[in-house]
């Protein structure tokens, strides 16, 4: 049998050392770190990574705020919040939670966060630093797959990775960051012949397709580090990945698990994200 690596386990120590600089902040009467989060409309999924944020931010000692909006709220409207939280110097990170409500320019908002608030790595100038090897904010997803595979044991360097998916959350920015680790990177997507021979060569493979129970035994090389990004809610109200697991456990050197895998790590990796933005705003303001 594989590993099984939980991102939980994960997420619960690394949120724990967040936590100890968050009081040790507050310990020295210093500003304490928050995280701006826009939401519009009522999607319900949406509405619970919301909360899941919230929470995650108050278990950190991290300040929230999040900012419900109508769903039928004007890109103008939507605009100008964004535009008062990068003026507002005691916020150090923006989330704009996707989707937005359809008749919404998602890029031109995104464009808006100021990219040192920019804590979900989407604005184009995050995104261009990313894929030139620049230190910038990295998608939240992407780096929490980065981090599963550190603590699976795997070395990306020389190894074929195949990213199934090509979304700018993660497919796309998480094929980046593996080639930025000297992986060999192959992205499939929806129009890519001969998917399951070329996912059999993988030697770390990342499903993000949103297709349950997809990646069968078929599509895993023995030996190989898959990383399972897929959240789909079946019929009976469980959340499954984009792998079958039981099909594929024994065969893989080490796997994530849906839950508990890559979803806890992108809440984890926002958290971290945050603190970064801090730090540097507090750098930059030479010291509080
Ligand atoms: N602006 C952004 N929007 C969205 C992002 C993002 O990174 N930035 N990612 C996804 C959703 N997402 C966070 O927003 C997210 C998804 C899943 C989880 C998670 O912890 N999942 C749990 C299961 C939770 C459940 O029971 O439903 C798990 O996998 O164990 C957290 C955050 C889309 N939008």
């Amino acid at each position: 049998m594989g590993k099984i690596i939980y991102g939980s386990e994960v997420s619960s120590e690394l949120r724990e050392e967040l936590r100890l600089e968050a009081e040790h902040l507050k310990q020295e009467g210093k500003r304490i770190p928050k995280l701006a989060v826009i939401l519009a409309g009522d999607n319900p999924a949406s509405l619970s990574y919301v909360k899941g944020k919230a929470k995650a931010c108050e278990a950190a000692g991290i300040l929230e705020e999040t900012f419900h909006l109508d769903g039928s709220v004007s890109q103008k409207e939507l605009e100008d919040l964004i535009h008062q939280c990068n003026e507002n110097a005691e916020i150090d990170g923006i989330l704009l939670q996707l989707p937005l409500p359809a008749g919404l320019d998602e890029n031109h908002a995104i464009e808006q966060i100021s990219p040192h608030k920019d804590v979900d790595g989407l604005h184009p100038l995050n995104f261009g630093k990313v894929h030139l090897g620049i230190p910038a904010f990295v998608p939240c997803t992407p780096l929490g797959i980065m981090e599963l595979l550190k603590r699976m044991g795997c070395d990306c360097d020389g190894k074929n990775a195949v990213v199934v998916g090509r979304s700018k959350l993660v497919g796309e920015p998480a094929a980046r960051l593996l080639l930025n680790a000297n992986a060999t990177v192959t992205i499939c997507h929806s129009h890519t012949k001969n998917l399951k021979e070329i996912c059999r060569n993988a030697d770390i493979l990342i499903a993000a397709v949103g297709k349950p129970r997809f990646f069968n035994h078929e599509y895993v090389k023995e030996g190989a580090y898959v990383i399972d990004v897929g959240i789909n809610r079946l019929a009976d109200g469980r959340l499954t990945g984009d792998v079958d697991f039981e099909d594929v456990k024994d065969l893989c050197a080490a796997i994530t698990p849906v839950p508990k895998g890559v979803g806890p790590m992108t809440i984890t990796m926002l958290l971290e994200n945050t603190m970064k933005a801090y730090r540097e705003a507090v750098n930059e303001s030479g010291g509080l």
